[in-house]
C-alpha cells in the first residue's frame, strides 16, 4: 500500500500535538516554561479558588498512590503548604509525567497565558492546509494527547494561526487511557462508534504508533526537526512523513 493510499482508507485521522502538529521546543521551552515562572504566584492567588482546590485534590491523591507505589524523589504535599505543592509539581514536570492531576493543573494555568496573548499555540507551517484539505475530502479530525481537552482547545483556539478549533471533530486526552496503551485506542475507537481500520493515527512516538497498530488503526510515523530519532526498526515498521501533505493524494 503506498503512503497515499494510508490517507485514502481512513475516515478518520487521529493527531498527536507535541512532535506532531506543534514543535517539541514549543510545549516544553514556551508552554512548560510560561507555567513554571508562573506557578507559584498562581498558586497563592488562586488558593481559594473551587477549580484549583479541585485540582489539590487531584494532586494530593496522585501523591497518595505514588507514596503506595515507592515513588522515587516524590515530594508529599502537606495540608496548607504552597511551597509543596509548587515543588511537587515542578518534580512531575522535570521527569516530564503524563499523570491526570499534572496535566489539569496546567491547563488551567495555562489559560490566562493563551487568554492574554501571551501564548499563542504552534502549528507547523504545512499542518494548517493539511487539515483543511481533509476536512474538505470527509475526513473526520481528532486529537489525542497527554495535555487536556483544556489545554488542547486552548492552544488550537488561540493558535498562530487564529482559531482552528472548527476543523476538529472532538478529542481525546489520557482520560480514555495512555498513549502508549493499546487499550486506549480501542476505546477511543468504541466513543466514535467506529472501527479501528477506520483511523489514522499520526504521532511521532513509536511507541504510540506500536499501540495503535495493536489495536487495529494504521498508524503512521511523523518526524519533525527536534523530534526524538527513530531506530532502524521504526522505520521498517511504519510509514514516516516529515510533513503533512506527503499523505495527500
Ligand atoms: C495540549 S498542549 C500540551 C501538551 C502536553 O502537555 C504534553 O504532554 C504533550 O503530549 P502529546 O501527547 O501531545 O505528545
Ligand atoms: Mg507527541
Amino acid at each position: 500500500m503506498g503512503i497515499e493510499d494510508t490517507l485514502e482508507k481512513a475516515n478518520i485521522v487521529l493527531l498527536d500535538i507535541e512532535g506532531t502538529t506543534t514543535s517539541i521546543s514549543y510545549v516544553k521551552e514556551t508552554l512548560f516554561g510560561f507555567i513554571r515562572s508562573n506557578l507559584e504566584h498562581y498558586v497563592k492567588t488562586h488558593w481559594n479558588d473551587a477549580e484549583f482546590q479541585e485540582d489539590l485534590v487531584v494532586l494530593k491523591q496522585q501523591a497518595h498512590k505514588d507514596k503506595i507505589n515507592k515513588v522515587e524523589g516524590l515530594i508529599e504535599i502537606p495540608d496548607g503548604s504552597i511551597a509543596a505543592v509548587v515543588k511537587n509539581v515542578l518534580w512531575q514536570m522535570d521527569l516530564d509525567r503524563k499523570t491526570k492531576a499534572l496535566k489539569q493543573l496546567q491547563g488551567h494555568i495555562m489559560h490566562e497565558g493563551y487568554n492574554n496573548g501571551e501564548l499563542k499555540g504552534h502549528m507547523y507551517p504545512d499542518v494548517l492546509p493539511a487539515l483543511k484539505s481533509w476536512v474538505s475530502k470527509g475526513k473526520k479530525l481528532y486529537i489525542y494527547s497527554s495535555g487536556s481537552i483544556e489545554a488542547q482547545k486552548l492552544l488550537f483556539g488561540h493558535s498562530e494561526e487564529g482559531n482552528i478549533l472548527e476543523l476538529f471533530s472532538g478529542h481525546f486526552d489520557t482520560a480514555v487511557g495512555g498513549k502508549t496503551d493499546t487499550a486506549s485506542y480501542m476505546n477511543i475507537s468504541n466513543e466514535l462508534n467506529c472501527r479501528c481500520q477506520d483511523v489514522l493515527f499520526l504521532t511521532d512516538v513509536p511507541k504510540e504508533a506500536r499501540a495503535a497498530k495493536s489495536a487495529g488503526m494504521e498508524a503512521v510515523l511523523v518526524v519533525r526537526e527536534g523530534n526524538a530519532p527513530l531506530s532502524e526498526e521504526d522505520k521498517v515498521s511504519f510509514s514516516v512523513i516529515s510533513s503533512f501533505p506527503m499523505l495527500s493524494c
